[in-house]
């Protein structure tokens, strides 16, 4: 599989199979990771080759990919939309074709199962940062996606808010595929990919991986 975009390549031909559980993606600025991943709901489709999650093309329109992939990006506020928590969880669902009274009921079982019933009605716009991505991780959840990918999803929350989110990711069954250029967070994984300029350089366990990338920025430090 291979992406241009502006008729640049952005990944050059590579291929990997995702089937562990916890994937990390770190690589540099501009190596290609937010690209890579929105190969997956069909934001942008493959120059060459092709993409498939599970038995299911992205290039079929992100409409379709909606209940199979569901994305929590760095900054909550691009992603909520809507005046309140009960709102932002039903939309999702609503696309999917429930009825509202459905689309209700199963966002306010989420809530409860996440000990949040009481913010149903709570104007999004009153919530603190962490509480916001947590309203995006749960209006992701929602769904029911086989894969949750996740773009540097932490780096705005204070610590004790992280750890949870992170303790709370780990738990989930669904497969998990983060970009973080916070190393630590990363050590627990499976499996970590690595990405240089579009190009797979390195692929494997976090203790292999993490280590070699990290000396690898080393030996960058200081240049622009
Ligand atoms: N909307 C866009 N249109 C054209 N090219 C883009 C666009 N967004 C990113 N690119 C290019 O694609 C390449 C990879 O960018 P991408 O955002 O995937 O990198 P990244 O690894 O996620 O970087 P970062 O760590 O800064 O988020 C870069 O050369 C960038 O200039």
């Amino acid at each position: 599989m291979s992406l241009l975009r502006d008729n640049q390549p952005v990944l050059h031909d590579f291929t990997v199979r995702l089937t562990e559980h916890r994937i990390g993606l770190v690589g540099n600025n501009g190596s290609g990771k937010s690209s890579l991943v929105r190969l997956l709901n069909g934001l942008l489709q493959p120059a060459t080759g092709s993409v498939r999650v599970g038995d299911q093309d992205p290039s079929d329109g992100p409409e379709s990919m909606a209940s199979q992939v569901g994305f929590i990006f760095q900054n909550p506020d691009h992603q909520l939309i809507f005046p309140t928590v009960q709102e932002e969880l039903t939309f999702g669902l609503k696309n999917l074709g429930l009825s509202r009274s459905e689309a209700e009921s199963r966002a306010q079982a989420c809530l409860r199962e996440h000990e949040r019933e009481d913010w149903a009605d709570r104007p999004v716009h009153s919530l603190s940062e962490g509480q916001k991505q947590l309203v995006c991780i749960l209006a992701v959840l929602v769904m029911q996606p086989q894969l949750i990918v996740l773009d540097e999803p932490f780096s705005a929350l204070d610590l004790p808010t992280r750890w949870h989110l992170l303790d709370w990711m780990h738990s989930l069954p669904q497969q998990l595929l983060m970009i973080s250029h916070d190393l630590d967070t990363l050590t627990d994984f499976d499996r970590i990919l690595w990405l240089e300029d579009g190009r797979l350089r390195g692929d494997g366990h976090p203790n292999d991986i993490l280590p070699a990338y990290r000396e690898a920025c080393r030996g960058q430090e200081g240049r622009l």
